[in-house]
């Protein structure tokens, strides 16, 4: 039947319509309120106004696992301080924002600054670590009096944090005489703080604010204001946002994940020319979800990192989980072996596990060992062992071990 528009075969000419504005679900889309973290926009806040009164804002830290709003918090109080800069004379602010990135260092984390307070070009390099503070310092002097940087990943500095060290002194070292500057830190990486250097703990740690995960009641309101606006009135079942914010409650609490199902499961519907968006669908969104997360995170493993997870994989598959770290090393002696590769000491099979739980791939559960000190470890899959099985086995490589453990699993009725 033709509707008029000459479109009625084409293939993109959908007669379902599930969004009012799609737009509300992408990633940069920015919420004018967020009522759940109102606590640590205020601490934000008290954290800034110095800035207000003429001297530097302090140096703070934002922590907390991915999807809890820390961005888009430190962005929403920015901009009111940005606001409040443009209506009086008080204040001369310039904000700049940059991500540390994957393993960046202080010499790569000056650069990348310069490259963003300039706009343009490339960034600078093929000069001593000084010479790149002090053209930073350079750019630093072009920018207004009050100077807030803003660094996003900053655990991925590492060791070498120089630059963390300098910034904060650098009026006080008489490199920025008339500027006050001050750093926010925004960090996934709980243990960041304790691995700080002293020195840098000391230069740059005014206050911190922890970003505690959401809880499925808050991420229900999260998306229940999401979706007024991005989808048509009455389309969803009642029983979609509660199960979209139950599942990522589950996982980390991440506000981003509850969105991205809400999405997903929006889009199957409208692919499967469904008027409305059932539970059915945000299960099989979150499947879709899930194994791409599974896909990318593998793809980015060292070698040793995915025979450390193969070793968790087969303990599991033997319903052995959670286990020891010394478990799981005998597990991973065995598996080294038979592929006849590089076998690592214990403690450091022990690093690879824990960043494995990093990244999100195994729960590292960790016991004091209360009169013997220290802690131990133990570890079990955090993705779903199905989905892992099915994606490892595309590993030429290993192969065989996961054709062996899918036999083992199925026998056991774990998949
Ligand atoms: N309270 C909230 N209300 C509405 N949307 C929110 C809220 N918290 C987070 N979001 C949304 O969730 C997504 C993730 O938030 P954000 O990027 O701020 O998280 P993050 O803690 O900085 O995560 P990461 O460390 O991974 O960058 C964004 O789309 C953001 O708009």
């Amino acid at each position: 039947m033709d509707d008029g528009t000459g479109i009625a075969n084409n293939p993109y000419g959908s007669t379902v319509e599930i969004f009012a504005d799609e737009s509300v679900l992408k990633e940069d889309w920015q919420p004018e309120e967020l009522p759940e973290r109102e606590d640590e926009l205020e601490e934000i806040r008290n954290s800034l106004a110095p800035a207000t009164r003429g001297v530097n804002a302090h140096n703070l830290f934002l922590y907390g696992k991915t999807g809890q709003g820390k961005t888009v918090a430190i962005d929403h109080e920015l901009d009111l301080l940005k606001e409040f800069a443009s209506g009086t004379e008080k204040l001369e602010l310039s904000v700049v924002k940059t991500s540390a990135n994957n393993q960046s260092t202080s010499y790569q984390l000056a650069a990348h600054l310069i490259k963003e307070i300039r706009g343009t070009g490339k960034k600078p390099s093929g000069i001593d670590q000084q010479s790149m503070f002090d053209l930073l310092y350079d750019e630093l002097r072009s920018l207004n009096e009050t100077i807030i940087i803003v660094v996003d990943e900053i655990d991925s500095i590492g060791s070498n944090d120089d630059l963390l060290y300098e910034l904060p002194r650098a009026r006080k070292n008489g490199h920025l005489e008339d500027h006050w500057i001050s750093v926010i830190g925004i960090s996934n990486d709980l243990e960041f703080r304790d691995n700080l250097s002293p020195k840098v703990k000391d230069s740059l740690y005014d206050s911190e604010i922890e970003f505690a995960p959401y809880n499925a009641n808050q991420l229900t309101s999260i998306l229940e204001r999401r979706a007024e606006r991005a989808f048509i009135d009455g389309v969803l079942t009642d029983d979609v946002i509660p199960l979209c914010a139950a599942f990522a409650a589950q996982d980390e609490g991440s506000a981003r994940q509850a969105i991205r199902l809400l999405y997903k499961a929006g889009e199957i519907a409208l692919n499967n020319e469904q008027e409305t968006v059932e539970e059915s669908h945000v299960r099989e969104a979150r499947d879709i979800l899930e194994r791409k997360r599974i896909e990318e995170g593998m793809r980015s493993l060292t070698t040793q990192d995915q025979f450390a997870l193969l070793s968790v994989v087969a303990l599991e598959t033997a319903e052995e989980t959670p286990a020891r770290t010394r478990q799981v090393y005998q597990k991973y002696k065995s598996i080294v072996t038979r592929l006849d590769s590089n076998q690592l000491v214990e403690r450091r099979v022990r690093d690879h596990l824990q960043s494995l739980g990093m990244q999100g791939f195994l729960i590292a559960e960790t016991r004091n060992r209360g009169i013997q000190g220290g802690n131990h470890y133990r570890f079990e899959l955090k993705t779903d062992l199905e989905a892992t099985l099915e994606i490892l086995s595309e590993d030429s490589r290993i192969d065989e071990i996961v054709a062996d453990l899918v036999d083992i699993a199925t026998a056991n009725g774990l998949v």
